[in-house]
C-alpha cells in the first residue's frame, strides 16, 4: 500500500489514458482521484487503489500547467509532496511542485509506461515487435497495394498498374479492347495510390447503369468502401457539401453532368484523382463541347491525377479522342494536324524496334537493320546502345541489356505510349473463339410491303422520314420502330410483336434443346432502342410465358441492378435479360455465352461493345452470336456491310470508327440498294485491310509493344506471388487475433470464419460485436472461386487495422517477464529495448518505401553487458513466463534506478546503428529514383508527352525524400524488462 496525500501525482494502471491524476481527498478506506484532462473522478479502495505515484528524476521533461518546461535536475519533498527543481527553457532556475504538474502529460512512451510501472502482457510485446518486423518488409515490397485486391494475376493488367502508379499524378486512357478488364486497372491503381499515400480522396464518375457493378467490384475485389452520391443524398446533406461525404465518392455522369450546382460543388473539393469510366461519351468538336466533356475538363484542370476509361477512344470520332487526350496533357497534345502527322511515324519505328530484336544476327542482314535503327534515333545515349549492341566485342549479356535499352527507349520516346494504354485480345491471347448464326426469315407482310415500296418508289424514304419522324437510317434498319411510329395508320392497329417474326424465332430458340437451341443456357438479347426492348419483353410475356427481365436506360438503378442480379442468378433467375444499347454497356454477363442481337447497331464501336458484354475476362466457352434477320431487309445489308467489310463479328480490329467515317454516308445510302452495297463493301474491305496492315504495322503494334512488358508484368506478378505464399502470414494472422480477441474456425478446404470474441477490442474492421463476423481464406484462387468469402492478405483492411493499431499506439510497448535459466543466477535483471526510425514525411511521399519503421534491438543484462547478438528475440521469447502485473509493478519500483541507466545505455547502443539504416535507405531512394529521373529527363529532351510538371514534381520528391531520411531519428518504441528466477520456482 502507499501513502496517499491531497495534491500527489498519480496515473491509473488500467486506464492510463485518463492522464495525470491528483489526489483530491484520502482517509483510511478510500482515495479520490481527479483525472484533469479527461474531466474524471474515481474514487478507490485506498488498499487496492490501482494507481502508480508519478516522480520524475532528473533529465526529464516535465511540463507545467502553465505552459511552461522544466528540466529536472533534483527534487525534494515538502509535506508529503514533490517539488521539482531544474531549468526552464531560458536557462532559469525554478521550481515546480508536482500539484502544478500539466493534467495533459502523456505517458504513452514506453520509457515513460515503464518508469511508472504501467505494463502490458508479454504476448502483446511479442506481437508489437514481430508486427514492426513484417510492417518493415510489406512496406518496401514492390507489389505493396496490388497483393491484396482479390483478382487473378494477369500481366497486363499488372503492368500497366504498376506503371501508372509509379507515376506522379498520373493521367492516363485506359483504353484496353472492350472486356479486358479496365476496371480492374483502375481499381488496382486507386487501391495503390491509397495504400501507399499517393492518394486519399478519389471521385468516380461512371455511367448510370454501372455505379452499381463499380461499387460492388470496388467492394468485393478491393474491400474499398466508397461512397455512393446521387441527387437524394445530396439533399438529405443540405447544409454541406455532399461530394465531402466520403473519402471516395462514385456518382452517375448522368446525373452530375446535367447538373451545373453539383458540378460546382464537385470543383469545389480537393480531390487526388478522377476516374471516368466509358469516357467515349464526352464528346468534343470545334463546333461543340459535350456537356460530359465540359464538365470533366473543368475537374480535370485541378485534379492532378485522371484516368479515363474506354475501349472505344474514338466511337465519338478522332477529334473526340484528340480532345480527350488533350484533356490529360494539354500540352502534348495541342494540335490535331500533328497529332494525325505523327501517326505517318509509327511504322518506322514500328520497324525499328522489329530490326532490333533481329540485331546482331552476324549476317549481312545487319547492316539494313542497324539502318532501320538508326534511322529514326537521333541522340547519343541510344546511338551508344545501338554501338554496343552491333559492337563484335560485346559479350551476350551486353548486347541484351543494350537492346532491352532501346528497345524501352524507342517505345518511350516515339509515340502516345506514356498516356494512352491499350491491349487487345490478340495480344493478350486465350480469349474464346466467337462464332456468327444467322437466322434468315421472311419478313412478315407490313415490313415487307414497306420494304418493297422504298425500293420501288424513292420519294417514299422522304414521305417515311416526315411521317414517322425517326432519322435515317433508323427508319430503315428498325422497322418495328419504323411500324410503331405509323400506328395512326389503321391498318396497323395491333403492336408489332403480334407479327414480326424475330419474336416467335426466339421463343422458339428458347426451349430448343438441339444443336442451335439455348434450352438451359443464358441468354443476352440486346435491341437497339429502349422501346423495343421493353416491348419485346412484354412480347415474351404475351406470346410465350416467359419472364424476360429488361434493362434499359430509363430504369432506375435498383430496377436495373435487380434485373441484372435476376439474369446473373444460377439457379433460379430468368434465362434472358433484354437490354437496350446503351443499358448495357460496361456490364459483366461472361456467365452468359448466347448473344441475340435483334437487331443491329449504326456503329462498329457499338456492335463491339455488345460482344464485349460477353467476351470478357472469365468467359469460358466460344461466343455465340445469334442475329434474326429479314431476308432482303435494310438491315440484312448492313449485317453484310460489318461482316464482309470488316469482320466485325469475329474480332475487334480497333478501325471500326474510321470505316464508318469514310463510308458511313455511302452505306445509309446502300441500305435499299444491292449493287451499290456491293461497291461500298468491296471499298469498305480495301479500306479495312489496308488500314488494319498500316495500324498493325504502325501505331497498334506500338500501343501493344507498350501496353505491357512482359519482363516487368512477370516481375510484379512474383512480388505479389512472394507475398501471396509469405509462410510468415499465417503465423503473424494467429498470434494478431489472439491478441486482439478474434475467435476464428477452421472451415476445412483452408477457410476460417472469424468473429468477435467475447473480450474482443473494439473497431475491427468486419468484426462489429453481436455480428456474426465472416468468412475468409489465405488462398488467391479459393477466394477467387467463392464472391463470399473474403481474402487475408498483408493488405486486408482487418490486417492493417491491427498492424497500424500495434505501430500507432502503445499496445504491447512495455513488458516484464520472468526467464529460468539453469546458468543465470536468480533475481537478475536484463532489458530488451525496441527502438524505432522515425522519419516526418508528408504522407503523399510514401517515405516508407525506402525507410519503413526499421526496428534495432538491444539487449542488455544488468551490468550493461550487450547480448543482442548472442540471445535471439524468439530464443529468449519462447522461455519467458508471465508474471502478475502488481509483482511486476513492485519489481519495477525496486529496480527504477537501475532500469533507467540501462535505457540510457540501450539508447547509446541503438544509436551505432542509425548511420547505416539512414544510408542504406537514401542509398535505395537514390538508386531508384535517380534512374526514373534520369529516364524521363532523357525522355523530355524528345518526347513532349512528359509534361515539365512531372519533372520538376519528380525533382521536388527527391529532394524531400533526402530531407525526411536525411532526418529520421530512433526512438524507443518498447521495451521488455526480464528478471530471473529459479529453476524450481513457478
Ligand atoms: N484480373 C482479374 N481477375 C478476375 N476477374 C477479372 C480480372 N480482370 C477482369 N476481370 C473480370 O472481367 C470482367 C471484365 O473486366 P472489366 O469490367 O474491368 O473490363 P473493362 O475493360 O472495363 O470492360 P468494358 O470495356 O466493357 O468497360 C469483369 O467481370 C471483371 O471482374
Amino acid at each position: 500500500m502507499s501513502d496517499f496525500s491531497p495534491g500527489q501525482r498519480w496515473i491509473s494502471d488500467g486506464e492510463a489514458e485518463l492522464g495525470l491524476g491528483t489526489i483530491l481527498s484520502c482517509d483510511q478506506r478510500s482515495v479520490t482521484v481527479l483525472f484533469g484532462a479527461s474531466q474524471e473522478t474515481r474514487t478507490y479502495s485506498s488498499r487496492q487503489a490501482p494507481l502508480t505515484r508519478v516522480a520524475f528524476d532528473s533529465g526529464d521533461r516535465i511540463q507545467s500547467s502553465d505552459g511552461w518546461q522544466l528540466l529536472v535536475e533534483d527534487s525534494k519533498e515538502v509535506d508529503g509532496l514533490i517539488v521539482y527543481i531544474g531549468e526552464d527553457a531560458q536557462g532559469q532556475l525554478r521550481e515546480l511542485p508536482e500539484a502544478k504538474l500539466a493534467d495533459t502529460m502523456q505517458f504513452d512512451q514506453a520509457r515513460d509506461r515503464l518508469l511508472t510501472g504501467q505494463v502490458d502482457r508479454n504476448d502483446w510485446f511479442d506481437l508489437r515487435f514481430r508486427t514492426l518486423h513484417h510492417f518493415n518488409r510489406i512496406e518496401q515490397n514492390p507489389a505493396l497495394g496490388m497483393s491484396g485486391p482479390r483478382i487473378d494475376l494477369i500481366p497486363h493488367q499488372l503492368y500497366i498498374a504498376d506503371e501508372v502508379s509509379r507515376r506522379h499524378a498520373p493521367r492516363v486512357l485506359l483504353a484496353d479492347e472492350v472486356g479486358l478488364g479496365k476496371t480492374i486497372e483502375a481499381g488496382l491503381i486507386l487501391h495503390r495510390l491509397l495504400l501507399t499515400g499517393r492518394a486519399e480522396r478519389a471521385l468516380i464518375l461512371v455511367p448510370p447503369s454501372l455505379t452499381h457493378q463499380w461499387l460492388v467490384e470496388l467492394l468485393r475485389r478491393f474491400a474499398l468502401d466508397v461512397t455512393l452520391l446521387d441527387e437524394q443524398q445530396s439533399l438529405a446533406q443540405a447544409e454541406s457539401n455532399p461530394f465531402e461525404s466520403g473519402q471516395l465518392v462514385l456518382a452517375s455522369q448522368d446525373w452530375l453532368f446535367a447538373n451545373p450546382h453539383r458540378q460546382a460543388q464537385a470543383e469545389a473539393c480537393s480531390w487526388d484523382l478522377l476516374i471516368v469510366d466509358e469516357a467515349h461519351h464526352l464528346d468534343w468538336s470545334a463546333e461543340r463541347v459535350g456537356p460530359g466533356y465540359a464538365c470533366v475538363d473543368r475537374l480535370a484542370s485541378t485534379v492532378p491525377g485522371v484516368l479515363l476509361l474506354t475501349a472505344t477512344p474514338e466511337q465519338m470520332g478522332l477529334e473526340s479522342h484528340f480532345a480527350r487526350l488533350r484533356l490529360l496533357d494539354p500540352d502534348r497534345y495541342h494540335s490535331l494536324e500533328r497529332f494525325r502527322d505523327e501517326e505517318q511515324h509509327y511504322v518506322e519505328v514500328a520497324r525499328a524496334i522489329d530490326a532490333l530484336e533481329r540485331l546482331p544476327a552476324g549476317d549481312g542482314s545487319d547492316g539494313e537493320n542497324r539502318g532501320r535503327v538508326a534511322a529514326v534515333i537521333e541522340e547519343p545515349d541510344s546511338l551508344a546502345l545501338l554501338a554496343t549492341l552491333t559492337n563484335p566485342e560485346s559479350d551476350a549479356h551486353q548486347q541484351e541489356s543494350a537492346r532491352n535499352q532501346l528497345r524501352d527507349q524507342l517505345l518511350d520516346r516515339h509515340g502516345t505510349g506514356r498516356v494512352m494504354f491499350r491491349n487487345s485480345r490478340r495480344h493478350v491471347g486465350g480469349f474464346p473463339e466467337r462464332r456468327l448464326h444467322l437466322a434468315t426469315l421472311a419478313p412478315p407482310s407490313p415490313y415487307r410491303r414497306a420494304f418493297r415500296k422504298l425500293e420501288r418508289d424513292e420519294d417514299y424514304l422522304d414521305e417515311l422520314l416526315i411521317e414517322t419522324g425517326l432519322d435515317h437510317p433508323d427508319v430503315l434498319i428498325y422497322p418495328d420502330a419504323m411500324y410503331r411510329a405509323l400506328t395512326e395508320d389503321p391498318l396497323n392497329a395491333e403492336p408489332w410483336w403480334q407479327f414480326d417474326n424475330r419474336v416467335t424465332w426466339l421463343m422458339e430458340r428458347l426451349s430448343d434443346d438441339g444443336e442451335h437451341g439455348f434450352a438451359g443456357d443464358k441468354v443476352l438479347v440486346i435491341a437497339h432502342g429502349r422501346e423495343t426492348a421493353e416491348e419485346l419483353a412484354e412480347a415474351l410475356r404475351v406470346l410465350g410465358g416467359i419472364h424476360a427481365p429488361v434493362f434499359h436506360e430509363g430504369l432506375s438503378l435498383v430496377e436495373r441492378d435487380r434485373a441484372a442480379a435476376d439474369f446473373a442468378d444460377e439457379e433460379e433467375g430468368s434465362q434472358l435479360l433484354v437490354c437496350s444499347e446503351i443499358g448495357s454497356e460496361g456490364r459483366n454477363f461472361q456467365f452468359c455465352r448466347h448473344l441475340v442481337m435483334f437487331d443491329l447497331p449504326q456503329h462498329p464501336d457499338l456492335l463491339e461493345q455488345r460482344i464485349g458484354r460477353l467476351d470478357r475476362i472469365g468467359q469460358r466457352h466460344a461466343i455465340e452470336i445469334h442475329v434474326p434477320l429479314f431476308e432482303g431487309s435494310p438491315a440484312e445489308r448492313l449485317l453484310r456491310w460489318y461482316r464482309d467489310g470488316m469482320d466485325a463479328f469475329l474480332a475487334p480490329h480497333g478501325v471500326g470508327n474510321e470505316l464508318f467515317d469514310a463510308f458511313g454516308d455511302a452505306l445509309s445510302e446502300a441500305l435499299l440498294d444491292d449493287e451499290a452495297l456491293e461497291e461500298v463493301i468491296a471499298e469498305t474491305r480495301m479500306l479495312f485491310l489496308s488500314r488494319l496492315a498500316e495500324r498493325d504495322a504502325g501505331r497498334n503494334r506500338l500501343l501493344e509493344l507498350n501496353a505491357c512488358r512482359p519482363a516487368r508484368a512477370e516481375a510484379v506478378a512474383s512480388a505479389i506471388r512472394e507475398l501471396d505464399d509469405d509462410a510468415a502470414l499465417p503465423r503473424y494472422l494467429d498470434q494478431a487475433m489472439d491478441v486482439f480477441g478474434v475467435d476464428s474456425q477452421e472451415l476445412g478446404n483452408g477457410l476460417l470464419h472469424l468473429q468477435p470474441g467475447q473480450h474482443m477490442l473494439d473497431g475491427l474492421p468486419g468484426l462489429a460485436k453481436g455480428e456474426e463476423g465472416f468468412t475468409a481464406t489465405l488462398s488467391r484462387s479459393r477466394a477467387l472461386a467463392r464472391d463470399d468469402v473474403q481474402r487475408l492478405s498483408w493488405e486486408h483492411p482487418l490486417l492493417r487495422e491491427m498492424m497500424g493499431r500495434i505501430i500507432d499506439g502503445t499496445m504491447g510497448n512495455t513488458a516484464l517477464s520472468l526467464l529460468k535459466h539453469p546458468a543465470i543466477p536468480a533475481g537478475r535483471l536484463m532489458v530488451e529495448l525496441v527502438f524505432r526510425t522515425h522519419c516526418p514525411a508528408p504522407r503523399q511521399l510514401h517515405v516508407n518505401r525506402f525507410l519503413p519503421p526499421t526496428a534495432v534491438r538491444v539487449l542488455l543484462d544488468e551490468s550493461g553487458a550487450v547480448l543482442t547478438d548472442k540471445v535471439s528475440f524468439t530464443g529468449l521469447s519462447k522461455n519467458l513466463q508471465k508474471v502478475k502485473k502488481a509483482m511486476a509493478r513492485d519489481l519495477i519500483r525496486s529496480r527504477h534506478d537501475q532500469l533507467r541507466g540501462l535505457l540510457a545505455q540501450g539508447e547509446s547502443e541503438a544509436e551505432r546503428e542509425l548511420p547505416s539504416i539512414i544510408e542504406a535507405a537514401q542509398t535505395r531512394m537514390r538508386s531508384e529514383l535517380d534512374s526514373d529521373l534520369a529516364r524521363l529527363e532523357a525522355l523530355a529532351r524528345l518526347n513532349p508527352a512528359v509534361r515539365e510538371e512531372e519533372l520538376d514534381a519528380m525533382r521536388r520528391e527527391r529532394r524531400a525524400l533526402d530531407t525526411s531520411i536525411d532526418g529520421a531519428r530512433l526512438r524507443l518504441d518498447a521495451v521488455r524488462v526480464i528478471v530471473t528466477v529459479d529453476q524450481d520456482s513457478r
